[in-house]
């Protein structure tokens, strides 16, 4: 295993009850847990209520979430998803309903692209549901690009619809 330390932005969501942690706010609160057990956990965000984009239909709950972890990106994919199966999400169904749903945001390495997994993750700058929480934590994150986290949250914070 690589021992250096990485640091990476957890993007946290949820949109269906769950038989034990009940609405979606505490199904992240329950994935902030795990997340807190599973790894070093530096800092998690307010839950964030929102409505969905795309055609998720019910509101989700989002959250960031800020981890140490010596895991490469890959095996970090793989830990989040074993996470995600834990809290009953089926594979496959890119943009339904979910229990849960963890992205790699960003990592303290930069720009990543292999099978199926890019980082800065290609629609977070795009999605207030993974901006708001991200710079409540991290506003001075660097991305590859030379903006920061808090930047992001500048441009979409005009976009956000009121409910
Ligand atoms: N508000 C919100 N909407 C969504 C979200 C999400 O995390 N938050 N995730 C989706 C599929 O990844 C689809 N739509």
């Amino acid at each position: 295993m690589n021992a250096t330390p990485h640091l990476y932005l957890i993007g946290i969501g949820s949109n269906r009850r769950h038989i034990r942690h009940g609405r979606p706010q505490g199904v992240v609160e329950a994935a902030i847990a795990r997340l807190d057990t599973d790894f070093m956990l530096f800092d998690a965000s307010p839950i964030l209520l929102n409505p969905a984009f795309g055609n998720a239909g019910r509101d989700f709950a989002n959250a960031a979430a800020m981890i140490e972890t010596p895991l490469a990106p890959r095996q970090m994919l793989s830990a989040l998803k074993a996470i995600e199966s834990d809290f009953g999400r089926k594979p496959g169904r890119r943009w339904g309903d979910r229990v849960l749903d963890l992205d790699i945001l960003a990592w303290s390495g930069g720009r990543h692209h292999s099978q199926g997994l890019t980082i800065p993750h290609p629609a977070f700058a795009d999605r207030p549901s993974a901006v708001i929480p991200a710079a409540a934590i991290a506003p001075n994150w660097p991305l590859p690009d030379g903006l920061r986290v808090r930047h992001l949250k500048e441009r979409v914070g005009k976009r956000l619809a009121p409910r």
